[in-house]
């Protein structure tokens, strides 16, 4: 690639990885693994179990520092950023686990959403501290159009303790989505989903696409990373062995022989 198309490139990026290696005290769980992520498209990291995958998101998320190397995210390095601090630049993620409060309203669990990374954070949305209460006030119209995002045809005044697994994922995703944010990290969306539940979460997936943000998908399901991704990455044995498009990444030969466990 010329210079010029490369700068192009950089300028489109909103997440750089430069040689990050990560260990947790004994083997390399991530070595030396290098990409970036370009504005506006659905980024898929796929991999055998213990790939580094969720590693990987830990430490764009700023819960993990690399042992060594680099994470820019829109060309600041995130060393001394706080996790918190990281919805501040329009990153929010979902976790492999479901954290969803069933004593709280759907309303009031999506609403914990916007408490990430302000000032007395989580326990002031608990806790209903008035300045927050305010602020749900103006974020309440919102609630209802992010239940219709995600597909979700429930009362946001209901408690979530009668819904199903898959509408809990959703619930979950409607939660990372209140601060509207810029870059969308989902570590295993469609986990424990039936296939239908998953055919939709893929809906979803495009139509965030759709309106701009950034996907960073953690996906088993190769059916759903094929249909949605626009850039996958492949790690095996904490090193990213192949990238570019889902019909590029699907044969070569080093990805084939990943998954067959022949390498
Ligand atoms: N906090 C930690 N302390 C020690 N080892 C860890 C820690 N977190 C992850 N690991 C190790 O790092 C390796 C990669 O784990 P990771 O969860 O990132 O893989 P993964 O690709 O997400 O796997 P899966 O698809 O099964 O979720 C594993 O061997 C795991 O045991």
């Amino acid at each position: 690639m010329s210079a010029v198309l490369q700068s192009l490139a950089a300028e489109n990026d909103i997440v750089r990885l430069e040689g990050v290696h990560k260990d947790f005290g004994g083997p390399k769980v991530l070595e030396d693994v290098t990409f970036s992520l370009s504005q506006g498209h659905v980024h898929s990291l796929i991999g055998p179990n213990g790939a580094g995958k969720t590693t990987l998101l830990n430490i764009v998320s700023c819960l993990y520092r690399p042992s060594a190397g680099r994470v820019l995210i829109d060309g600041h390095d995130t060393a001394t950023l706080a996790p918190h601090a990281l919805a501040t630049l329009g990153v929010c993620r979902t976790f492999q686990n479901l954290k969803i409060c069933r004593n709280m309203t759907v309303r009031e669990n999506i609403l914990l959403g916007a408490h990430v990374g302000l000032q007395g954070g989580l326990w002031a949305g608990i806790l209903r501290l008035p300045a927050l209460v305010r602020r749900d006030r103006e974020l309440s119209d919102k609630v209802q159009d992010l239940l219709a995002l995600v597909g979700l045809d429930v009362s946001p005044d209901s408690l979530p303790d009668a819904m199903s697994y898959g509408a809990l994922k959703r619930l979950e995703l409607a939660r990372a989505l209140i601060r509207t944010p810029r870059l969308l990290l989902l570590d295993e969306p469609a986990a424990g989903l039936n296939p239908s539940e998953k055919v939709e979460m893929g809906r979803i997936i495009e139509r965030l696409a759709a309106q701009h943000i950034t996907v960073v998908l953690i996906e088993h399901d190769m059916k759903l990373v094929m249909g949605v991704s626009d850039h996958v990455v492949v790690l095996n044995y904490g090193r990213c062995i192949a990238q570019g498009t889902p019909t590029e990444v699907a044969r070569d030969p080093d990805v084939i022989a990943a998954y067959l466990g022949t390498k």
